[in-house]
């Protein structure tokens, strides 16, 4: 798998194209859309490998809904194109969207009809549920999302986390290849986020793609194999993501008693070090591990330990977006635009 990190932020760049033979589950090119002034996605190329959980992170504004929209077809790009299974949308929505699951904002609930009989309308339109399968899929979804003992109260009651919860188990009602979910643990409390990622986890196993929207950094890392980082409506990181994270992570730590004779001798060699309580710390963004070892050990730097820094997505994040993590939420991103807040029309154009 490869990796792709805008040089533009500074951080090193790869290969985005997708190894050969991959399948892709979903995959767009030079995608945009714009609405008005307002550019919401802009030269997007997204590739997600089937059987993937793709997180899709990016501040407020920075395109996820919009993008999501778009590959559900729910949206018509301004330019561009999106795959999803193969075929481009939205054309082939009739034919692709049965096999794919989605939880999207305002998914179009009936107040006054239970959760179960909201469930049971959009069961039938299920091209590939027979009809006696019906009630044993919603009793499974209901189970599933954790919503079995509120299923028969009005959904306009629900709280927004119910909301959320009858959403997911709408996407869930037949076995799906992919499933899309923007912002799923949005209003949950910890143990709905938890049942989320028990889901998210089980579609994994049974080789469903999903594709995940969150603001929530600790959220993507503890689910997601692969991430596509988005900014002002591009992608500034895309791959899997403990890759991502070791190609954004530019830094060997060297522990040493000889700091002065190590910073010294490295930057002969036009290598950028730097002085650390612990030891050396040392720029990799031009050279590699092995490289820097041999260096000092032929100067006669006593090396005790190198080890690659890990940086944690939080940090990766906040250098690709500019954004300040300094007093952020923990494992929340930071608004980081001036956003004009454009009224949403709702609908394609
Ligand atoms: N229907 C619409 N009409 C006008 N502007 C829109 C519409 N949908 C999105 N936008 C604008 O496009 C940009 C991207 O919005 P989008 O909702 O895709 O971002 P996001 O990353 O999902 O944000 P958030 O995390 O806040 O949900 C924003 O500037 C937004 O105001």
């Amino acid at each position: 798998m490869t990796v792709s990190i805008s040089t533009e932020h500074g951080v090193g760049a790869a290969d985005a194209a997708p190894a050969p033979g991959s399948a892709l589950a979903a995959r767009t090119r030079g995608l945009r859309k714009t609405y008005g002034n307002t550019v919401a996605v802009d030269h997007l190329d997204l590739d997600v490998p089937e059987g993937a959980v793709l997180g899709m992170l990016g501040p407020n504004g920075s395109g996820k809904t919009t993008t999501i929209r778009m590959l559900l077809g729910l949206v018509r790009p301004t330019a561009g194109e999106v795959h999803l299974l193969g075929k481009q949308m939205p054309n082939a929505a009739p034919d692709v969207l049965p096999e794919v699951g989605a939880l999207v904002e305002g998914p179009g609930f009936h107040p006054f009809l239970s959760g179960r009989e909201n469930l049971r309308r959009l069961a039938a339109l299920e091209p590939t549920l027979p009809s006696g399968r019906i009630a044993t899929a919603i009793d499974e979804a209901l189970e599933r999302v954790g919503l079995a003992s509120a299923a028969n109260r009005r959904y306009r009651g629900y709280s927004l986390g119910m909301k959320q919860r009858l959403g997911l188990a709408a996407a869930l009602l037949v076995p799906r290849r992919i499933v899309v979910l923007d912002e799923p643990t949005n209003g949950l409390d910890p143990a709905g986020t938890r049942e989320v990622r028990n889901v998210i986890a089980g579609l994994q196993d049974s080789g469903t793609t999903v594709i995940v929207s969150s603001h929530l950094l600790a959220e993507v890392e503890a689910t997601c194999t692969h991430v596509a980082v988005l900014h002002n409506g591009t992608a500034v990181a895309q791959g899997e993501l403990a890759e991502l994270l070791e190609t954004g992570n530019a830094g060997l730590l060297v522990s040493t008693p000889d700091t002065t004779l190590a910073v010294d001798s490295l930057r002969d060699n036009r290598i950028p070090a730097r002085a650390m309580p612990e030891g050396i710390l040392v720029d990799l963004t031009t050279t590699t591990a092995p490289v820097v070892v041999e260096t000092l050990v032929r100067a006669g730097v006593g090396v005790h330990e190198a080890r690659r820094q890990r940086t944690g997505l939080e940090e990766l994040f906040a250098r690709l977006t500019d954004a300040e993590p300094d007093g952020a939420e923990p494992g929340a991103l930071s608004e980081v635009d001036d956003l004009v807040d454009t009224p949403h029309e709702g609908e394609a154009r």
